[in-house]
């Protein structure tokens, strides 16, 4: 299922295959320049947002411009784009990496239309190069699609000297030592201003879009892919606003306090009684239906809010739609019973923090289940439960998140558990081995202690009204669960951004207050 402001993104062999045809059909390289056309459109915006001391902004006409250009297509890009730049009167530098790899036709038309070619020796030669240029932007064209593993050579140096120059940079299509796929990000790897993308997003744009600057799509006539066996192609989304408005649970004229499903949450302990009162308040304000809270933490989470229905025993907890269970509780021996109380329920369960600490170190615990199980953890959890559940993916992280979600995944179904893992970060990572996001918070101020507890309680909540008929009724898991992660990132902007003091640090407690305005103003932007 797609909304209107999702992104998606593919797997660099599906696009090739969806570009093909496309570039086959045009004449030669007309593909090419139509990139390269964005490319400059691009880097002139660049060189006129530049401040110059008296005149109050760049001009492109008589700026200089560089491109590093490496051994394929993505440098012919470059080329053409240096071309393009040199008939708006800028002044402008092929430097060749790899020079007798050079795309010929599109570095003849650079040189005709004025291009200087440079071919350094050596890297010293290549910072000599640049810095004597300084140019105004710089534009990366060292690879691409094609590329693998850190920049080579020269191109590995070229960003260190980028960077102490100040040298804006466009990035063409993925900036080089970045991933395509994974979106692993290498030593050496360019630090662009923008990158400049065609016809489809590739995966590195939403794994590791806060590598890329400000990302630009051109349109070069490209329908959505399909893999080679002729079924769409997989695709990795990011959510937006709009789709968490659509979605967000909102009561009808039939609704009562618990037709909009029923959360239950188990947390909180003598040490964290916090946590159970940030869990369990997220899920008041998130939905107008009934929150059940169980534990030691009664007198503290009735005391904070008092339409929560408490008790003490999970057995007695009354009836859910869905189950949220780990923040602050504690990892002793009788967790692990109550944890596997809560897994035998027929109904969606989230597992948090010590939940999963508790799951890592007591497996069997873990019997088939066909209701969702959406698991939470950061980057220190998820090793523990893949060191448990998929040892070949423990240690991943470093490197391919997204593979090492899907690996845990695809391990947790072989054991017939219906899983889906949310890996906590700046870009957070959500899959269920069917259907994968990637949700970038926009900024990093929800990173607080406390705020892993106010997400579970939010999930919860959603994951119970999906149970129902809404409109989430016929929603994938992880979308619904992106559906709240997007509101808790809104919240946490709120909190941080707009309420108070503009751009000052906030605690968990902030993000609760704010979660109210977040869901009206996702729902004002669904319109
Ligand atoms: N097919 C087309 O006509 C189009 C291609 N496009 C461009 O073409 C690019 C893909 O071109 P290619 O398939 O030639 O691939 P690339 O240009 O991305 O890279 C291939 C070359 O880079 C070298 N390379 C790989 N990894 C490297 C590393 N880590 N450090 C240094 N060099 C490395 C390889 O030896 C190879 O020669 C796209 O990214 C896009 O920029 C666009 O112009 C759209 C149209």
């Amino acid at each position: 299922m797609t909304h209107r402001d999702d992104f998606r993104a593919y797997f660099a062999a599906d696009i090739r295959r969806a570009e093909a045809p496309v570039v086959e059909a045009a004449p030669t390289d007309a593909v090419m320049r139509r990139a390269a056309w964005a490319v400059a459109d691009v880097a002139r915006t660049v060189v006129r947002a530049q401040e110059v001391i008296g005149d109050g902004g760049g001009h492109v006409y008589g700026a200089s411009a560089a491109a590093l250009i490496g051994a394929g297509d993505n440098g012919g890009d470059g080329l053409y784009a240096l071309a393009d730049l040199a008939r708006s009167g800028m002044a402008v530098h092929a430097v060749l990496l790899s020079p007798d790899r050079a795309h010929p036709r599109a570095l003849d038309a650079c040189r005709r239309a004025g291009g200087r070619v440079h071919e350094p020796a050596d890297p010293d030669a290549l910072e000599q190069l640049l810095r004597r240029l300084r140019p105004a932007v710089a534009l990366d064209a060292i690879v691409g699609l094609g590329a693998s593993g850190p920049p080579r050579e020269m191109a590995g140096h070229a960003a260190g000297v980028l960077e102490e120059l100040g040298t804006p940079v466009v990035a063409v299509d993925i900036p080089s030592g970045i991933d395509p796929d994974t979106g692993v990000r290498h030593p050496g790897a360019i630090r662009p201003t923008a990158t400049v993308t065609f016809g489809l997003f590739r995966r590195a744009h939403l794994l590791a879009s806060t590598d890329c600057g400000a990302l630009e799509l051109a349109e070069i006539g490209i329908g959505a892919p399909a893999a080679d066996d002729g079924r769409p192609a997989e695709m990795l989304t990011s959510i937006g606003t709009a789709t968490a408005g659509e979605l967000w649970p909102v009561p009808d004229v039939s609704d009562n306090k618990y037709s909009g499903g029923v959360v239950a949450i188990r947390a909180g302990s003598q040490r964290y009684p916090g946590a159970a009162v940030l869990a369990s308040h997220a899920a008041v304000m998130s939905t107008s239906s009934m929150v059940r809270y169980v534990g030691p933490c009664r007198d503290q989470v009735l005391a904070d809010r008092p339409e929560i229905v408490a008790s003490s025993v999970v057995t007695n907890a009354g009836r859910a739609q869905a189950w949220v269970s780990g923040p602050g509780m504690g990892t002793g021996p009788e967790t692990a019973q109550e944890l596997a109380w809560i897994l035998s329920q027929d109904v969606p369960v989230v597992l948090d923090a010590d939940a999963l600490r508790v799951l890592a170190e007591h497996p069997s615990i873990l019997r088939r289940r066909d209701a969702p199980l959406v698991l939470t953890p950061h980057a220190g959890e998820f090793d523990a439960l893949a060191q448990t559940f998929a040892p070949a993916q423990a240690g991943l992280l470093a490197g391919d998140r997204a593979g090492a979600v899907r690996g845990l995944v695809a391990e947790l179904d072989s054991r017939g558990v219906n899983a889906t893992v949310l890996l906590k970060g700046r870009i957070t990572l959500i899959d269920d081995g069917r259907s994968a996001f990637a949700q970038d918070a926009g900024t990093s101020w929800s990173a607080t202690p406390g705020s892993g507890d106010v997400l579970a309680g939010m999930i919860g909540a959603i994951l119970a009204a999906r149970e129902g008929p809404g409109a989430l009724a016929d929603v994938e898991v992880p979308r619904a669960v992106a559906v709240a992660q997007v509101v808790h990132s809104v919240a946490a902007r709120l909190a941080a951004e707009e309420f108070g003091r503009p751009g000052s640090p906030i605690g968990a407690s902030d993000l609760l207050g704010a979660i109210g305005e977040a869901v009206a103003k996702v729902r004002a932007v669904a319109g």
